[in-house]
C-alpha cells in the first residue's frame, strides 16, 4: 500500500470519528447517563408519594376549567386506566406500602399483663417457614417440635423449640390438631401472626453449640423414607456428602445442612442411633449373604505370593510393583470370610453400621506433602492393574513402597530396589517393634511392607501408592500419613464377564508362577468380598471406584487423585487430630471409634 494511499485512510477514519462525536444523539446518551449518575448519588427519593390523587384532581380541573385542545388530551391521557394503574404502583412504592405492616398489639394481651404471652409476626414468604409442630401428649397444647437451621422461623430468632402455640392469625388453637395449622397457616395474605407461651426465657436459652461437621456413611432419600416425620423437611444425602451438623438434641432426627452449599437451609436426617437401629432389622439379611465354604486348605496359613513376575503378565515391570502382601488370595476365601465374621464379632457381639464419621476441615500448607494414598479391594478386582497405570501415567508423581524380605537375592535383584534383604533375626526385630504395616510367610521365607518404607516414598516427594488389606489400614491411619483410602470394587458380575474375558490373573495356588482366567465362582467370590469389605471397613473409604471399564476407573481414580491433592480444605477424620477416649470436645464423643 502506498504513503498516500494509507494517509487517505487515515483522514476517513478521522471524518468519520468526528461525525459520531457529532451526533447529537450521542450527546442526549451521555447526558441521559450524567443525570442517572446524580440521580443515583442523591439516593431513589420519591418527589410525591400522591401523584395518583394530583393527576386525578388536575384532569378535574383541566376538564372543567379549560377548553383548549392539548388540554382535553392531557385530561384524557392521565385519565386512562393504564396511567391510573401505572400511578398508583408508582404511590405504592413511594410509600413503601410493600412491607406488610405489623398489627398493633392486641389490647386483651395487655389487658391480661401476663408476660409469659408473646406475639410473634413474620412476614410471609414462599418460603416454608422451617418449623415442625406436635401434640403435646400430657397437655394436648400445640407445640413447636423443631425449628429447622436456617429458616425463616430460626432466623427470626423469636420461636424456639418447645415454645406453645396458642393462636395462629387470631384464631385459637383450642382442640385443635396439628394437621389443622397448614391451612390456617395458608389462609393468611402477608403476615403471619401467632401467639406463643415461650419454652424459655431468654436467661434459659440453650447455647450456640460448637460446629460439628460429619462425612456421610449411606445413602438417605426422605422421598422412600416413610418413617421421616416431614418430608419437606428433610435432606437427602449421598455416601461420602460431608454435611454440617446443627442440632444433634433429638434421640431420632438431627438436623444437618449440605456443606458444599455453603448456607443452607438444614433439614432433618436420621441420628446415627436411628440409622443403626433401622439396619439391624435388615442386617441378616443385607450383611451376611450365605457364602460357599470349603474346608480349609492347611498349607494355606501363611497366604503371602512373592516374586510373581508381574511383568511377564503385563509386559511391563517396575521395581516394587509386585503382588502386594495382601493377606487373602484367591484361594484364601474362605479364611477371608472367617476373617471378616471375625473382624464384625467385636466385644459387643457385633460391629455397628457406618452413619456417619466426623470430620474437620483442614487447610492444606503448600509446604505440606502428599497424602499416601491406599487403595484395597477384593483379589482380582484391578487392584494392581490401576497402581501400575498410574505409575506409568506420571513416574514422577507417584511412588511405591520396596517390600522386605529374608529370602536370598538372586542374581538380577538388587538391595533397596526389589527389595530390602534382612535377615530372619532383623525381621522379627521388626515385627516385635511394630514396624511392619502387613507381614506373612510364604514357602519359609518372610515378606513384609514397612511403615517407614512409606515414609521413605512420602519423603521423596512423591504420592506412595499402598496397597494393603483393609483390616491394614489402621496401621497408616493417622495425621502423619493421612491417608486417601480408594476401594476398587467390582461391577455386577454381568459386566465382570464381558470385561474380564481375556484378563488372566494370578491363582494362588502350588505353582505360584500360574495364571488363569476367571471363572464364574472368581466373580461371585470377589463381589461377596467386596460387600464384605464395604459392610466392615466402608467407613474408611474416601473414594469407591468401580472398576468395570478399566480405561474409565483408571480416568476416575487419576482425577479424584488430581481433585483431592490441589483441593484448599481436606475434610480428614476428627480423631486424627483429636482422638475419641481423650478428647474434650463433646463432639467428637458422639461419633468416634470406627476402627
Ligand atoms: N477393568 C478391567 N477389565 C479387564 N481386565 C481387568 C480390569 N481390571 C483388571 N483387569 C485384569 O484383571 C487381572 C487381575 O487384576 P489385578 O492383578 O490388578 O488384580 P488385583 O486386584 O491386584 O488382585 P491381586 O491382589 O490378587 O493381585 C489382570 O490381568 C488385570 O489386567
Amino acid at each position: 500500500m502506498s504513503r498516500k494511499e494509507s494517509q487517505m485512510d487515515r483522514e476517513e477514519d478521522y471524518r468519520f470519528l468526528h461525525s459520531v462525536l457529532m451526533e447529537k444523539k450521542l450527546h442526549l446518551l451521555f447526558k441521559i447517563h450524567e443525570c442517572l449518575r446524580r440521580f443515583e448519588k442523591r439516593g431513589l427519593l420519591p418527589a410525591r408519594e400522591h401523584a395518583a390523587g394530583l393527576a386525578s384532581d388536575l384532569a378535574e380541573e383541566l376538564t372543567h376549567r379549560y377548553w383548549r385542545e392539548e388540554a382535553r388530551e392531557l385530561a384524557a391521557l392521565i385519565s386512562k386506566p393504564h396511567f391510573k394503574g401505572f400511578l398508583s404502583v408508582h404511590d405504592a412504592v413511594a410509600q413503601r406500602d410493600f412491607e406488610p405492616a405489623l398489627p398493633p398489639v392486641p389490647d386483651r394481651v395487655l389487658e391480661e399483663e401476663d408476660d409469659s404471652f408473646k406475639i410473634v409476626s413474620l412476614v410471609k414468604t414462599k418460603e416454608p417457614l422451617g418449623a415442625t409442630i406436635k401434640r403435646d401428649k400430657s397437655t394436648g397444647a400445640i407445640v413447636v417440635a423443631r425449628i429447622m437451621r436456617g429458616g425463616p422461623a430460626d432466623k427470626s430468632g423469636l420461636i424456639h423449640e418447645g415454645d406453645e402455640l396458642r393462636e395462629v392469625n387470631g384464631v385459637s388453637l383450642e382442640h385443635r390438631k396439628p394437621k389443622e395449622i397448614p391451612s390456617l397457616l395458608a389462609r393468611s395474605q402477608n403476615e403471619v401472626r401467632f401467639t406463643i407461651v415461650p419454652a424459655f426465657s431468654k436467661e434459659e436459652m440453650p447455647p450456640n453449640e460448637p460446629k460439628l461437621f460429619v462425612r456421610a456413611l449411606f445413602d438417605y432419600d426422605p422421598g422412600q423414607d416413610p418413617a421421616v416425620p416431614c418430608k419437606e423437611a428433610a435432606v437427602a444425602f449421598r455416601w461420602g456428602d460431608v454435611l454440617q451438623i446443627v442440632s444433634a438434641e433429638d434421640e431420632a432426627w438431627w438436623q444437618a445442612c449440605h456443606q458444599r452449599d455453603g448456607h443452607s437451609r438444614a433439614g432433618l436426617v436420621p441420628s446415627p442411633q436411628l440409622h443403626q437401629r433401622r439396619v439391624a432389622l435388615q442386617r441378616p439379611k443385607a450383611l451376611f449373604k450365605p457364602r460357599r465354604v470349603e474346608p480349609p486348605d492347611e498349607k494355606e496359613v501363611c497366604p503371602v505370593v512373592e516374586d510373581v513376575d508381574y511383568g511377564a503378565i503385563t509386559g511391563i515391570h517396575i521395581a516394587g510393583l509386585r503382588r502386594s502382601f495382601r493377606l487373602g488370595r484367591k484361594s484364601s476365601w474362605v479364611r477371608e470370610a472367617a476373617r471378616a465374621k471375625r473382624w464384625s464379632t467385636g466385644v459387643n457381639g457385633s460391629n455397628p453400621p457406618p452413619t456417619y464419621r466426623e470430620v474437620i476441615p483442614y487447610r492444606r500448607d503448600p509446604e505440606d506433602g502428599h497424602r499416601l494414598v491406599v487403595l484395597v479391594g477384593p483379589d482380582g478386582v484391578g487392584v494392581n492393574e490401576l497402581k501400575r497405570r498410574l505409575l506409568i501415567s506420571d513416574p514422577d508423581r507417584y511412588g511405591v513402597t520396596v517390600p522386605y524380605t529374608t529370602r536370598e537375592k538372586r542374581k538380577q535383584e538388587s538391595e533397596g530396589v526389589d527389595y530390602h534383604f534382612f535377615s530372619v533375626h532383623a525381621f522379627e526385630e521388626y515385627i516385635l517393634s511394630n514396624r511392619f504395616i502387613e507381614y506373612g510367610r510364604y514357602d519359609g521365607h518372610y515378606y513384609g511392607t514397612s511403615v517407614d518404607s512409606v515414609r521413605t516414598v512420602m519423603a521423596e516427594g512423591k504420592v506412595c501408592l499402598l496397597d494393603v488389606h483393609p483390616s491394614k489400614i489402621k496401621r497408616v491411619y493417622s495425621l502423619e500419613f493421612m491417608p486417601y483410602v480408594v476401594f476398587v470394587k467390582p461391577p455386577r458380575i454381568e459386566e465382570l464377564r464381558l470385561t474380564r474375558r481375556r484378563a488372566k490373573f494370578i491363582c494362588d495356588e502350588e505353582d505360584k508362577s500360574a495364571v488363569r482366567t476367571f471363572s464364574e465362582e472368581d466373580f461371585e467370590n470377589m463381589i461377596d468380598l467386596a460387600e464384605t469389605m464395604e459392610n466392615l471397613c466402608g467407613h474408611l473409604f474416601d473414594k469407591v471406584i468401580v472398576n468395570g471399564d478399566v480405561t474409565a476407573a483408571f480416568r476416575e481414580l487419576k482425577a479424584d487423585l488430581q481433585r483431592v491433592d490441589q483441593a484448599e480444605v481436606q475434610w480428614i477424620p476428627a480423631e486424627w487430630v483429636c482422638p475419641p477416649p481423650t478428647n474434650a470436645r463433646s463432639s467428637c464423643g458422639q461419633l468416634g471409634g470406627w476402627i
